[in-house]
């Protein structure tokens, strides 16, 4: 990165800088003599803008990774489209795979796996220099690494001879930030950046992130098992459960008055979001499907008190619910808007509609 400036170019306002449509990734079951998939990612829409982060949200296993990865193209989808300003990526190879790499960086959840312990910060920065902006030599690309250190906070001739054995985790992570830096990214894909760190310091990467987002202009897909922490960080949060979307809105709306049984569960577990097992008050209760026979319908029914057989039996869309908010859920969908026979299958939220209107 050459200057405090963001100077990528500037995609048109209302096309995401990027964006997946119908992201789906099954991954074959190894040793069973059968076409088993594991139904990781179904049919995910996600869009990055500009400045902009987007919290994804869900327990363990519910394919949050898996979208990263596949944004990242360290997968392969299944099936589903993966757009660049408005153009497909398909390159898995060569220069224009690179391009994208460069464009597209992904932070890891481990600071201490991702970084190299035996080389100092300095080669393991100078050398995501030397890869992303071969032009950079001597003097320049000295000044480089200085700001790169100085833009996550470090100052440099504090750290710059460091091994990554002698910094912190929070000081890890930053210099694992500063290495996406490097390629001088459009989008970062943030995965669990904080949960491996001390609660302390947490909040300190986030507002680096932060202002990574206002500065340089990044758009930020930020993964996490923690709802409460979207609301803090991300300007949109879209809620997984077992491979799908099941919310999505304005953070401080999901965060605040969460529409979906599952979103209500998630908010109401916080801040021990793993430990969604147990009866929660709303009555939804029990574990998340196999994602290898997921349940037919709606995936969270088997754990919803409010399921009725229509979500037993058929998946429900995202419908809007007001305030640019979408929900996949058979309880706010209008009467009208299904066949006669189905009017009576529809589930009666009650109080779960709290704040939403109908
Ligand atoms: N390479 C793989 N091969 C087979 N199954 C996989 C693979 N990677 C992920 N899965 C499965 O896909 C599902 C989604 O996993 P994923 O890691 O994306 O979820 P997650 O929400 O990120 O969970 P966590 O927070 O624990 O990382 C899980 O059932 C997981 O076991």
């Amino acid at each position: 990165m050459s200057s405090d400036t963001y100077h990528a170019p500037a995609p048109p306002p209302d096309v995401p800088v990027l964006e997946a449509r119908g992201l789906t990734k099954h991954f074959p079951v190894k040793g069973l003599r059968s076409h088993a998939v594991v139904h990781a990612v179904d049919g995910v829409d996600v869009s990055l803008r500009s400045g902009q982060v987007v919290a994804l949200v869900g327990e363990s296993g519910s394919g949050k990774s898996t979208i990263a990865r596949l944004l990242a193209r360290l997968y392969t989808q299944t099936s589903g489209e993966i757009l660049l300003h408005g153009e497909p990526v398909t390159a898995h190879r060569g220069r224009a795979f690179r391009r994208y790499c460069r464009r597209v960086q992904m932070i890891f959840q481990d600071p201490f796996g991702s970084l190299n312990p035996v080389h100092t910060i300095r080669y393991t920065l100078t050398r995501s220099l030397r890869i992303h902006q071969p032009k950079l030599r001597g003097q320049a690309l000295e000044d480089a690494l200085e700001a790169l250190l100085n833009r996550v906070q470090l100052q440099p001739e504090r750290y710059v001879d460091k091994y990554p054995h002698e910094l912190s985790g929070g000081q890890r992570q930053r210099v694992a930030i500063a290495r996406a830096l490097a390629a001088d990214p459009e989008v970062l894909l943030a995965d669990e950046p904080i949960s491996m760190l001390d609660v302390s310091i947490r909040i300190g990467i986030l507002n680096l992130l932060k202002d990574l987002r206002d500065r340089l202009g990044i758009a930020i897909l930020y993964i996490t098992h923690d709802i409460a922490s979207a609301r803090y960080f991300a300007d949109e949060t879209r809620v997984m459960y077992a491979g799908r979307i099941v919310e999505h809105g304005e953070s401080e709306l999901v965060t605040q008055e969460p529409a979906h049984p599952y979103t209500q569960l998630l908010v109401r577990s916080a801040p021990d979001p793993e430990n969604l097992a147990a009866q929660d008050r709303t009555g939804a209760n029990g574990e998340p499907p196999s994602m290898v026979r997921p349940p037919e319908g709606c995936r969270f029914s088997p754990r919803c008190p409010f399921a009725t057989d229509l979500c037993r039996s058929t998946v429900p869309a995202l419908v809007p619910v007001g305030d640019g908010r979408k929900v996949a859920c058979w309880g706010y969908v209008e009467a009208s808007d299904v066949e006669p026979a189905e009017r009576d299958l529809l589930p009666v939220l009650g109080a779960a509609r709290v704040g939403v209107s109908a």
